[in-house]
């Protein structure tokens, strides 16, 4: 396979009444995590799973490498996912669950304990999977995901319920994967986590394209969502100077101010015309939440 890029072009799926997957579109690149972030509902494990050849398109194209699923020459070896944390045979040690997809797959069935060994769960191998904790079971599904040493990795809701140790652990390995020039894309509704672990996103709600980029570029959009944090003992002569409406600032807890519509050099600007003392001037990064629910507001709803 020439690369890992995944391609989303048209992608539609129309369930009778439900259209769950509206003409979308977007690209995944190899060597990056991608976070693929939407509300409940928005269309994220339909598109996964039509991605994966699991749920035919009632039109558009998905492709990994150039080709679509179904198609791919030897997939277990070229994709790696863990859709469902939940499908475990919970009867068996976690060793045997590996075991039993490295046979199906027609891997050797060493992949198992390597795959254990990637993430961890080796001092559990012979453990039965029902005594595993939630983050236990991610762990096994992305072991799961991995036993074919697989370009591209696709996880669905991978950190879900995972402690803030598990969810750092998380951030490590799927760096890591990109790290090696693979394919990482991950869904997620929790928004705050991906904005740790993810170097770029893709915004669905309502089956369609909100947006995609870099997770920098998001969080440090223009407009509604950007602040300036400022500090002065004169902050009616600065504010005055600087014209602004008086919902343009606001005071914070910590003795500043959160400006927005101005620009940081226009207050610096300002206040040195004023002679007014400065004592901060900070851009603030806009929460990737907030910038979430700007995007997406009035379009998620139950569907
Ligand atoms: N097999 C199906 N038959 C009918 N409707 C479906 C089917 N699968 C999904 N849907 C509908 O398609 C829409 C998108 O569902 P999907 O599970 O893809 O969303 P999601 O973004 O993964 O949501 P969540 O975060 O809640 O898992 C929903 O309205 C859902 O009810």
């Amino acid at each position: 396979m020439a690369d890992g890029q995944i391609v989303v072009t048209g992608l539609t799926k129309q369930f009778r009444k439900v259209r769950a997957v509206d003409n979308l579109s977007f690209t995944v690149q190899p060597g990056r995590v991608t976070g693929f972030l939407g509300p409940n509902g928005a269309g994220k494990t339909t598109t996964l799973r039509m991605l994966l050849g699991l749920v035919t398109a009632t039109s558009g194209t998905a492709t990994i490498g150039g080709r679509r699923y179904v198609d791919l020459p030897d997939p277990l070896r070229i994709v790696g996912a863990g859709l469902e944390a939940s499908s475990f045979h919970k009867g068996r040690t976690g060793r045997d669950h590996l075991r039993v997809l490295c046979a199906a797959a027609g891997l050797p069935a060493n992949r198992a304990d390597h795959a254990l060994e990637m993430v961890g769960l080796t001092p559990a191998a012979k453990r039965k999977v029902k005594g595993y904790s939630l983050g236990m079971k991610q762990r096994l599904g992305i072991a799961a995901g991995m036993l074919g040493d697989p370009q591209v990795l696709i996880f669905d809701e991978p950190a879900n319920g995972l402690d803030p140790e598990g969810i750092r652990w998380m951030r490590t390995l799927l760096s890591s994967f990109a790290d090696q020039g693979r394919t990482v894309l991950v869904s997620s509704h929790l928004l705050s986590e991906v904005q740790l672990f993810a170097d770029d996103v893709v915004i669905i709600a309502a089956g369609k394209l909100i947006r995609q980029g870099p997770v920098e570029e998001l969080t440090n959009l223009d407009g509604a969502a950007r602040q300036i944090r400022v500090v002065t003992p004169e902050p009616d002569k600065l504010f005055g100077a600087l014209e602004l409406p008086r919902t343009a600032v606001a005071k914070d807890e910590n003795g500043g101010f959160l400006v927005t519509g101005v620009t940081g050099p226009q207050i610096g600007k300002a206040a040195l015309a004023a002679g007014v003392e400065l004592h901060e001037l900070a851009p603030q990064r806009a929460d990737l939440e907030k910038v979430f629910l700007e995007l997406t507001s009035g379009k998620a709803g139950i569907r």
